[in-house]
This record gives structure tokens, sequence and C-alpha cells, in this order.
């Protein structure tokens, strides 16, 4: 709640700043024009979220967009649509005038596909699957309409020989088992360098069993239940497949004992593990970490960027130097150094490849927002002079 707070507050400074940066020069080698920029809103936008952090992932698309002067038609995860209903129900309460924020529930197909295809909606901005990303794109494209795109993940963790073991595990465990594991940027494969990999894993071990896994509204609880059914199977079906392939269920991989209902699944550390495995390659969304091992730096960096997402990145580290190189070597939009996860509305978020495109939060989410336009002015007295004038009757 408060960082969706934060964001709102954020984008209503930037609003009041965008004014002053309207009209800035632009430098022409030409004496006799002038060009000034105009940003403007992109018009009516749809977007499209996800059921995790369902207020938070809405309102990194609402503040920006309504920020740009653009007016919105929100269509929330039909999983976890009520936050968003709410968030609706502040609006009025605050004046915002009827038609600037419009939210439709349903599904996905019905409530969501018409703001890709329909031609009075100037840009979609979605946050999703990559699955869901594709057939937006294809939708839109139809109509030359601008997307931004904040898909899927399996983003590596890093860690090397020379730290802290238990402040890194306890990075480790942030990484992927905070929310359940249903984070876009959760470091679900984990790297560890092998001179410490047997007590790195002896301490996760350790750390994961103390996790208090509950009812969410119970204290101290830090692993509550995934957010569906179908999820709760999915989860499932990817620990029985990663068994079926070879590899070991160092910990967890089931329901815990003492919770007889809802869909909890315990803290899971996977190892022995190959890169043709599919718990290596596909993004699982829930508490499970997948664990290799590396000699050198150089293949750690190759095992890290051996996938088609490239949403984040982690290394731990005490070399500053090394932590700079592989910031600079992974193939991501994000890189966390020495942790994993802490995001801040400042800084720019999304992905390469198949983790989409465009960049939401920061300057960076009110620009997907606005559109840029040149205006040029000739300012001389004299004729342009490119054609010889006709005589004078
Ligand atoms: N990159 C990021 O910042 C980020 C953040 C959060 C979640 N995610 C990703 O989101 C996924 C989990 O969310 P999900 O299961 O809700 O994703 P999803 O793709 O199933 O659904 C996302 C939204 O798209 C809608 N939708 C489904 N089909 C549609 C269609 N044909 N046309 C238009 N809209 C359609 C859904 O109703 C929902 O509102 C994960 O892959 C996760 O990594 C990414
Ligand atoms: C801000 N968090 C917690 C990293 C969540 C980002 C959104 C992705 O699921």
């Amino acid at each position: 709640m408060e960082d969706a707070a934060v964001c709102f507050e954020y984008y209503a400074d930037l609003a009041e700043s965008l004014d002053e940066k309207q009209r800035s020069p632009i430098s022409l080698p030409m004496e006799n024009f002038k060009s000034h920029i105009l940003k403007e809103p992109i018009g009516v936008v749809g977007l499209i979220t996800p059921w995790n952090y369902p207020l938070l992932m809405a309102t990194w698309k609402v503040a920006p967009s309504l920020a740009a002067g653009c007016t919105a038609v929100l269509k929330p995860s039909e999983l976890a649509s009520l936050t968003c209903l709410e968030l609706g129900a502040i609006c009025i309460e605050v004046g915002l005038p009827p038609g600037v924020l419009n939210i439709i529930t349903g599904l996905g197909p019905e409530a969501g596909g018409p703001l890709s295809s329909h031609p009075h909606v100037d840009k979609v901005a979605f946050t999703g699957s990559t699955e869901t990303g594709k057939r937006i794109m294809t939708a839109a494209a139809q109509m030359v309409k601008p997307v931004s795109l904040e898909l899927g993940g399996k983003s590596p963790l890093i860690v090397f020989d020379d730290v802290d073991i238990d402040k890194a595990v306890e990075w480790a465990m942030f990484g992927i088992f905070a929310n359940a594991g249903q984070v876009c940027s959760a470091t679900s494969r984990l790297l560890l360098h092998e001179k410490i990999a047997k007590q790195f894993l002896d301490r996760l071990v350790a750390w994961a069993k103390n996790i208090k896994v509950s009812d969410p509204l119970e204290e101290g609880c830090r692993l509550g239940s995934v957010v569906s059914e179908g999820q709760y199977e999915k989860i499932k079906k990817f620990i029985s497949t990663a068994r079926s392939e070879g590899a070991t269920i160092l910990y967890g991989g089931a329901r815990p004992q003492h919770l007889g209902r809802g869909f909890f699944i315990e803290p899971t550390i996977i190892t022995d593990v190959s890169t043709s495995m599919q718990i290596w390659r596909e993004e699982v969304f829930g508490p499970v970490v997948c664990v290799k091992e590396f000699r050198t730096e150089s293949e750690a960096v190759e095992l890290a960027n051996d996938t088609h997402y490239g949403l984040a990145g982690a290394v731990i580290s005490n070399d500053e130097e090394r932590c700079e190189r592989i910031s600079k070597a992974l193939h991501s939009g994000i890189v966390w150094i020495n942790c994993s996860q802490p995001t801040f509305v400042q800084a720019p978020w999304g992905g390469n490849k198949r983790s989409g495109f465009g960049r939401e939060l920061g300057q960076w989410g009110l620009d997907n927002y606005l559109t840029v336009k040149q205006v040029t002015k000739y300012c001389s007295d004299e004729p342009w002079g490119w054609y010889q004038p006709p005589s004078k009757l």
C-alpha cells in the first residue's frame, strides 16, 4: 500500500515539473530556423495488469499515465480485481473527473483483448506473461499501435566465494521466497561458486526450515499460499517434472504438513539441475529455486545469460570490480549488486529479450505515455528561394 502511495506522490511531482520542461529548444545548424519540443499525452491508453501485486502493478501504469495527461482504461487480472476497484472509488472520492480513469473487470480475451485491437485506444501498456504479451503485440500490430511489455523472467543470482554466507543466504531467500516466489524478477536460478556451494546449501536449508509458512494474517508469516488452485497445481507439476528429469529436491517440494488446506507449498530448493531441464528454462512463479555450481567468473556469466528472458540479475561478492564487470555482462534490464529485489520508484524497471521492452518507473515511466512533437519555425524575412518566382503581372 505504501509503495502505491509513494508512486502516486512521485508522479504528481513529475507532472508539475513536466510543464516546466515544455518548449525545450533544439539547437539547429541554421540561424533562420528555431525549433522546440512539445511533450504531449499519447491519448487513450489501455493498461492491462496481472494478479501479483495487483494494486502496485496497476499503480505503476495509472500514476504515470494520468500524470502525462492521458485518459486510461485499466483492465486488472480476473484473479485480483478488488484493490483496483477500490482505487477507482478513491479516484471518485478525490474528484478525478469522470472518464479519466475507467476500470473494466473480466477475462483477458474478452475484457482485455479489445484494448489491443480497438482503433480508439492509442497505446497498450501490459504486464503479465510472455505468452499473453505476444498475443497483445500481434493484435496491436494490426493498428500499428505502440505497446510496452513487462513480461516474465528466470533471473539469476550469482554468489562468489568471498561473501558472508549467512548474509548472502538471506538475500537468496528474499529473492525467491518473498511473495511465495510470485515475483516477475524473482532470482529463481541460484549460481554458487563451487568452493562455497556445500556450506551455502546447508545454511540455505537451515534458513528455509526457519521460515514461518502460514496464513499471511498471522504474525511473523514469511510465506503464504499461492494465488489459486491452478497456480498451485502448475508449481507442483514443475517440481514433479524436475524430479522425473533427474534433479534432486534438496528441500521442500510439498504441502507443509501443518497446513491441511489452502494452496501452500514449502520453500523448495532443487539441485543436480542441468541446463536442458524445464526447471532451469521456464518461469515457475512459485517458491522454487534451482541451483547450479560454477568454477570461474566467465562460466557464471554464461550460465546467468543462458535464458530467453532478460528481466533481472543479481551478484553477491565483496569484489567491487567483479560486481561492476558482471553488471555490464548480464543481459538484463535490472542488476542488483549484493542484494536481490529492492525496488525504487525513481529507477527504471523493465526487461530485455522475452521479458519485454519499454521501461516503467522514474522519468522513463512517464515517457511511456508521452509523444514527442518537434515545432520548427522559419524566422527570416527572406523568401525561401528554392523555386524560380514567376514573372509579376
Ligand atoms: N515484468 C514485470 O514487471 C512483471 C510484473 C508482474 C508480473 N509479471 C509477469 O506476469 C505473469 C503473471 O501474471 P498473470 O498470470 O496475471 O499473467 P497473464 O498474462 O495470464 O495475465 C495478465 C493480464 O492479461 C490479461 N489477458 C489475458 N489474455 C489476454 C488477451 N488475449 N488480451 C488482453 N489481455 C489478456 C489477463 O486477464 C490479465 O489481466 C508472470 O509471467 C510474471 O512474470 C511481469
Ligand atoms: C517490487 N517488487 C516487489 C520487486 C515486485 C515487482 C513486480 C514484479 O512482480
